[in-house]
């Protein structure tokens, strides 16, 4: 409820002001002299101010002159019954805001109480709006010198309207000095990297982004993504809105991600070390390798023997580099014929061939913005070749059937077991293509070359069967260890994985004897070459009764973990199923 006080020396004046007002609705106070108004003022401030002039001591204008001083603001009407010029121009000039002639009837009293009270209301809102309006401004001018990011706010026309204090770090500026420079020269040398930036959103109206900049410093070079985003674009944060008028400015925004850099490169080394085991100074020369290749777009080849862990470095390069948010997309090229290779790299249009029913979005698109591993590079075709050179020289590719070409971004791995070179020295490769595919050959070598990364390996695997199969199996004992250490393994590190695998399951207790290794390996130790070949069991052999038994322990276990399956155990046990049988009736189970 509104408060007025009503200040004149009649008594009866006090009585019906009071009385019409209160009837109104107001709070109202009286007061007869100027003293006594000061003294309620002092207790509670009015809204508004009815004073006589005439108050038989100090008059109504001294008590005005009062209330200004003391700087409050509310509407004060003077009141009078003689009026004169000179009274009214000094009380206007004052600060009155209403000179009221006596009589003042009713009307005229509420009147000029509603329509003061009034614009006192709209004046009050206005000032508490920019109150409001200076506090916010404070607020974000904290926050805008509270970001860790550089940010320069730039008219259309390239002059910096505004910088944080982040800029002093992260652009070497002068922040006291930049606003209203041209931004070319207060960015300094951050310049011929951000201002194509700011060019470019104030052109097409939209963000424009880049990621992982060098930039030259006084502190040395550091790495920086950076932003801008034209000002409209911010207001209304409608990210990538293409057409937003730029006119208003843009922002630029500049983030130090020196550090976070090196994290990531310390993670991305993490990842391909805990996910290829091998501490042989030959692999340990193939992780460099793969680190310093993970974060660059380059074609890389990986050759090696089948097993020797070819996909396993295609993944590491693609989750440990710059491609890593984007797709990973494996094409085994020697499972299908050329016509479906062909599509299925391509992609086709509907009808481009009988069965092609609908269009279809080839592997090389779907790897847009990733990586395409193509293993078994060394089968495919002529025709294939032909148009995979064509990816790799002009980065784009043709569906089958349409005539358009489409630009990809794709970072190609190819893998073979195969020599290349061989196959285009008997003219089956493309020796353009050849070159183009090993711009970097990461060369895995066979596990036989790095015999020392056996036991590693075997570990490694045993750990991960552990997990899978809920035991606590804690390693091999010293024979099989030997026994895996010595063997040649043909099928390299998959080999030894199937090999620990069958042990793992074969062997009832917590530590691996020889006996659980498939037969392979324990005819390439225990027993003869003969046996060997044919799988038969040495009955002439002088620890025959002993090896009868092992075999027996280890087809009841092969049985038993198939539940029944003979065709199944025998795969376990890496013996055919016409063995399978012959032992089972030679042992008498
Ligand atoms: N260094 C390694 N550390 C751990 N596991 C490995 C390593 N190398 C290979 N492997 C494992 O061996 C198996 C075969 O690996 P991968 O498929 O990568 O070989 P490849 O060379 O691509 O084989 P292929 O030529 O037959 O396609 C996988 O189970 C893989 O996890």
């Amino acid at each position: 409820m509104a408060f007025i006080l009503v200040v004149d020396d009649e008594e009866s004046i006090c009585f019906t002001f009071r009385l019409f007002l209160e009837q109104a609705g107001y709070d109202v106070q009286t007061a007869s002299s100027c003293a006594g108004a000061l003294t309620v003022i002092d207790g509670q401030t009015p809204d508004l101010i009815f004073a006589d002039i005439m108050l038989g001591g100090p008059s109504g204008i001294d008590l005005l002159r009062e209330v200004r001083h003391r700087g409050l603001t509310m509407p004060f009407i003077l009141i009078t019954g003689e009026p004169s010029m000179e009274t009214a121009v000094e009380a206007l000039a004052l600060g009155a805001d209403e000179y009221l002639y006596k009589p003042v009837d009713k009307d005229k009293l509420l009147l000029a109480a509603e329509r003061w009270l009034r614009y006192k209301y709209v004046v009050d809102q206005k000032q508490r709006l920019e109150r409001e309006k200076d506090e916010l401004r404070r607020h974000l001018e904290t926050v805008f010198n509270a970001v860790p990011d550089a940010i320069v706010t730039v008219s259309s026309g390239f002059t910096v309207l505004s910088v944080n204090e982040a800029c002093r770090n992260i652009l070497g500026m002068d922040t006291a000095a930049a606003g209203g420079q041209p931004c070319d020269k207060a960015l300094g040398s951050a310049a011929a990297e951000c201002m194509p930036l700011l060019r470019e959103a104030v052109r097409a109206g939209h963000i424009v982004q880049r990621g992982g900049v060098a930039v030259q410093h006084d502190r040395g070079e550091i790495i920086v993504d950076i932003s801008a985003v034209p000002l409209a674009c911010a207001a209304t944060a409608t990210e990538h809105s293409p057409g937003t008028d730029a006119s208003g400015g843009v922002m630029l925004i500049v983030r130090d991600v020196t550090r976070l850099t090196g994290l990531e490169r310390a993670l991305a080394a993490q990842h391909i070390r805990r996910s290829m085991i091998g501490r042989s100074s030959v692999m340990r020369g193939v992780f460099r390798l793969v680190e310093s290749l993970a974060d660059t777009d380059t074609t890389v080849l990986v050759t090696g023997e089948s097993g020797t862990g070819k996909e396993l470095v295609a993944d590491a390069l693609h989750h440990s580099g710059a491609r890593a948010q984007g797709p990973f997309v494996k094409v085994n090229c020697s499972a299908l014929s050329e016509t479906l290779l062909e599509s299925e790299l391509f992609g086709h249009v509907r009808g481009a061939f009988t069965g092609a029913t609908k269009d279809r979005t080839g592997r090389i698109q779907m790897a847009h913005g990733g990586t395409l591993f193509l293993d078994e590079i060394g089968d495919i075709s002529p025709s294939v070749q032909l148009k995979l050179l064509r990816v790799l020289q002009e980065k784009e590719i043709e569906r089958v059937g349409e005539g358009r070409p489409v630009k990809v971004d794709v970072r190609v791995v190819a893998a073979t077991n195969k020599s290349l070179r061989a196959l285009v020295a008997r003219g089956k490769f493309r020796e353009d293509l050849y070159y183009r595919l090993k711009v970097v050959e990461v060369h895995l070598p066979a596990l036989r070359e790095r015999r020392e990364d056996i036991p590693l390996l075997a570990e490694h695997f045993i750990e991960e069967f552990n997990e899978h199969f809920h035991r606590r199996v804690s390693g091999l004992d010293s024979s099989a260890q030997q026994l895996l250490v010595q063997y040649d393994w043909p099928g390299n590190v998959r080999e030894l994985r199937h090999a620990v695998e069958h042990a793992f399951i074969m062997a009832g207790g917590n530590v691996i004897p020889a006996a659980a290794l498939p037969a392979e390996l324990m005819q390439s130790g225990r027993f003869s070459a003969q046996s060997a070949g044919t799988g038969a069991l040495r009955h002439d052999a002088p620890d025959a009764a002993a090896q009868g038994a092992e075999w027996k322990q280890r087809l009841s276990a092969a049985l038993k973990e198939t539940g029944g399956n003979k065709a199944k155990a025998a795969r376990l046990l890496g013996i055919s199923r016409q063995t399978m049988y012959r032992r089972l009736r030679e042992l008498g189970m």
